[in-house]
């Protein structure tokens, strides 16, 4: 039978080999203009966004950072980060051309042909730490999320001049350059927060000591009601720092309930959310919350979250300070690259990660 643009491929390996092994990602399926989403995107009913949970009349905060030394500014943080884990930030130092760039690039890079892009697939990349990509982790998965990604661990400027592509390199690297102010300032207020008044360098390293950059672009869909462009999953990171472009789609969950609250994109805003790592180190404290992306029947998307990280070879555990004054901890000290590894061993499952540091 000849192919169908419902099904245009004649098995779910011909499938696996246009979008994984030659590169064209779901960019490439949206592009061939489908009329029906493929089987393997379809996600059980219980993963699929549901219109009567979404409550429209809630928000999360917005922080103006304009006075970052004002106290006012560094409550509001913490309260933030201690009931919703996630806010927006407007008026912060990192320029809007600075932002403008990268999403430019970002659209820059996945517009290239998907020969050259796949140059950095696991595959044919020569280095772990340049990826290009598609879904989550497609062989753990029981159905495929609709994105494409590209992701950055950031090593050294020589690193990235030598390995990264060049249709982004330069505003990655300066949006990274201009965030780490502003990652200063609110890891600052967070540890205050907290009542650790001192970030040495040991702390600085476990709070803020690797940092990997994700282009994501997630394509037009066919049937977005039946798939997600990011399943449910809470960030492994300290801070994830998040610019979205002007779609809309991200929502998170509400206080562990059903409700899921969408997060209007904001002209110039930066989206900052608490990673499991935070919540470990804080006891519990601060909260890395839930949060999933609809896919989008009309338009392409893109996001370019910083994951502010531990560097991979730390132990981390609740924060000495804490536990000194009689505190319980509730998590046990774990390696970074252990942690990871458990995330990326497994599809996106909500706020399971965070069992394995569980006391
Ligand atoms: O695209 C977004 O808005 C969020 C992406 C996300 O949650 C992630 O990359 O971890
Ligand atoms: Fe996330």
């Amino acid at each position: 039978m000849a192919p169908t643009r419902a099904e245009p491929f004649s098995d779910s390996s011909a499938l696996i080999d246009f979008v994984i092994n030659q590169g064209n990602g779901v960019k490439g399926l949206s592009e061939m203009g489908l009329n029906a989403l493929p089987r393997q995107y379809i996600q059980p009913l219980e993963e699929r966004m549901c219109m009567i949970n979404i409550k429209a009349q809630e928000s999360i905060p917005i922080i103006d950072m304009s006075n970052p030394d004002d106290p006012e500014v560094a409550k509001l943080i913490c309260e933030a980060a201690s009931k919703w884990g996630f806010f927006q930030i407007i008026n912060h130092d990192v320029p809007i051309e600075v932002l403008e760039n990268v999403k430019d690039a970002t659209y820059k890079f996945f517009g290239l042909p998907a020969e050259v892009k796949n140059k950095y697939s696991k595959e044919h990349s020569s280095s772990n730490n340049v990826r290009f990509g598609t879904s989550f982790t497609p062989q753990a998965e029981k159905a495929l999320e609709w994105k494409d990604y590209l992701s950055l661990f950031y090593v050294s400027e020589e690193e990235a001049s030598a390995l990264w592509p060049l249709a982004c390199r330069e505003q990655v690297l300066d949006y990274m350059r201009k965030s780490e102010v502003v990652i200063k300032q609110l890891l600052k207020m967070l540890m205050k927060g907290l009542n650790v008044n001192e970030i040495d360098e040991t702390k600085e390293s476990r709070l803020m000591g690797s940092m990997r950059t994700n282009l994501n672009y997630y394509p037009k869909c066919p049937n977005p009601e039946l798939t997600v462009g990011v399943g449910r999953h809470s960030d492994v990171s300290t801070l994830t720092i998040l610019l979205q472009d002007e779609i809309g789609g991200l929502f998170v969950r509400e206080n562990n309930g059903d409700n899921w609250i969408h997060v209007p994109p904001i002209k110039g805003s930066l989206v900052i959310n608490v990673g499991d790592a935070l919540q470990i180190m804080s006891n519990g404290k601060y909260k890395s919350v839930e949060h999933r992306v609809v896919a989008n029947g009309y338009n392409n998307r893109i996001s370019v979250p910083i994951f502010v990280n531990p560097r991979p070879s730390d132990m981390i555990g609740p924060l000495p300070e804490l536990i000194k004054d009689g505190e319980k901890p509730i998590y046990k000290q774990v390696l970074y690259s252990d942690y990871v590894k458990h995330f990326f061993r497994k599809g996106h499952d909500g706020k399971k990660t965070i069992e394995f540091a569980e006391l």
